[in-house]
């Protein structure tokens, strides 16, 4: 099957990722907003996110997986701030977690239990415990240890676990070897050819109720073809397991969809679509797919201001006071955002600049930009399509603050996260008592 994007389609996904940005006499706009005078409210740095370009993507890819009858959840790793995930559940957006604490966040957000899966691959008893009370929607199992925990559980609950089982395909998803999982070896899934006596086991058991199956191969496609190919091994799973009679009635196709880091055009959801629709789309199964970086990562920017420039070997350096604590993703896979200026005069530097924050690592370099204006200290720029994976990957490293978000809607903007300051965490450290356990003497005494 063939899929030719329309002229409208191809609007389409260049307006999502530039709808809700634009220069306006050399001034950078988030929707009605300059981004400089959010600055001079929010010291930075900060990130900063656009609510109608999360809702646009939410909107368009629903639209997109209607006729193949998939619910969208959001996987909160990407963007765990709890503004954002009420966001998109007032949308009717499901929750994919990988923890107790996205769970939480999850409820916080009044996501209904029933739209929420918890993916992942080391769930713990308490975290397994939790998410049956509240009664999640199903729980992805990642081996057979933690099927038997998730059993345990249960049958100490007195209640059934919603279960299906994540399948390593064994497929190269063709993006950073770091954020790739679908290969065999890579810790995710099961392998493929362990699935049917698995299934088959726990079928039988009458703590599980086993719904199907799940896979996920990575982040970032680009290539939308490991799609195919791991769907359709999924499909083939399928049938061996009907074929046995075992039942299966759902299956989650995971997430991973890429987006242009360039404000360019990224995959095309229609096209997705269309594969899901040949590969599953013919099994009568309930299907639900895991997003994060798609619905959010257009949407977000990080403003920090130049602190400092000096020279170094022939390199101009821009210090600027955003580091790799608040967006990890340039040190930890070279990942490249776009740069864009507060302000623009039109004219650009004659020489590149190479971006780097105040942490004590060499590896705290945004990257090296030609053609920007000239930098100097006081000048804010902004980095691009920082939305997912940047406050949520965000540390403290170097007792560095915790920074600020802030979400734009139309002319109006709202701080979503607080900067977390040195007297929280005195707060914090103040509350906690001295506890006792069992000691080198009184552990001798009771030998
Ligand atoms: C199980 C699972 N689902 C969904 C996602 C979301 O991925 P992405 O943000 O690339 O869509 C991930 C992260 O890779 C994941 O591990
Ligand atoms: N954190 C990664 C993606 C990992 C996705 C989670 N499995 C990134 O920023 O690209």
């Amino acid at each position: 099957m063939t899929y030719a994007p329309t002229r409208e389609d191809l609007t389409e996904r260049i307006r999502l990722n530039h709808d809700s940005l634009s220069y306006r006499n050399g001034e950078l706009f988030i929707e009605k907003l300059a981004v400089e005078d959010i600055a001079a409210e929010v010291s930075t740095p900060f990130y900063c996110y656009s609510a109608s370009t999360i809702r646009n993507a939410f909107t368009l890819l629903a639209d997109k997986l209607k006729p193949v009858h998939a619910s969208v959840c959001f996987a909160v790793k990407a963007n765990s701030n709890i503004s954002i995930l009420k966001l998109l559940a007032d949308l009717g957006c499901g929750m994919d977690i990988v923890s107790g604490g996205e769970l939480e966040r999850a409820l916080a957000a009044g996501v209904a239990p029933s739209k929420i899966v918890f993916s992942g691959v080391g769930k713990t008893r308490r975290e397994i415990r939790r998410a049956l009370e509240v009664g999640i929607h199903q729980l992805n199992v990642e081996s057979p240890a933690e099927l038997d925990s998730i059993r345990e559980v249960a049958r100490d609950l007195g209640c059934r676990a919603p279960v299906v089982f994540r399948v390593n395909p064994d497929v190269d998803a063709h993006t950073h070897a770091k954020i790739s999982t679908g290969k065999k070896g890579d810790k995710f899934g099961i392998n493929i050819e362990l699935i049917e006596e698995l299934y088959a086991k726990a079928a039988a058991c009458t703590e599980l109720d086993v719904a199907g199956l799940a896979v996920h191969i990575g982040s970032q496609l680009l290539n939308l073809s490991p799609y195919r190919a791991a769907y359709r091994r999924l499909a083939s799973l399928v049938d061996q397991l009907r074929s046995r009679d075992l039942p299966v009635r759902s299956l989650d196709l995971g997430g991973g969809l890429g987006i242009n880091y360039n404000f360019g055009v990224g995959p095309d959801v229609g096209e997705y679509a269309a594969i899901v629709k040949e590969t599953v789309g013919g099994l009568h199964c309930e299907l639900t797919v895991e997003p994060g970086r798609w619905l959010v990562g257009p949407a977000g920017l990080l403003v920090t201001e130049v602190l400092n420039l000096k020279e170094a070997g022939g390199t101009v350096l821009v210090i600027v006071d955003a580091a790799m604590n608040d967006l990890m993703r340039p040190a930890l896979y070279n990942a490249v955002h776009p740069v864009l200026p507060l302000q623009d005069p039109g004219h650009r530097s004659a020489h590149p600049y190479q971006i780097v924050g105040p942490v004590c690592e060499s590896s705290d370099v945004f990257g090296t930009y030609d053609a920007l204006p000239p930098l100097q200290s006081g000048v804010r720029i902004a980095f691009g399509c920082a939305g997912a994976y940047g406050a949520s990957m965000a540390s403290t490293y170097n007792s560095r603050d915790l920074i600020a978000e802030v979400l734009v809607e139309a002319d109006r903007f709202r701080v979503i996260r607080r900067r977390q300051t040195i007297q929280d965490l005195l707060e914090l450290e103040s509350a906690t008592p001295w506890q006792k356990c069992r000691s080198e003497t009184n552990a001798t005494t009771a030998l």
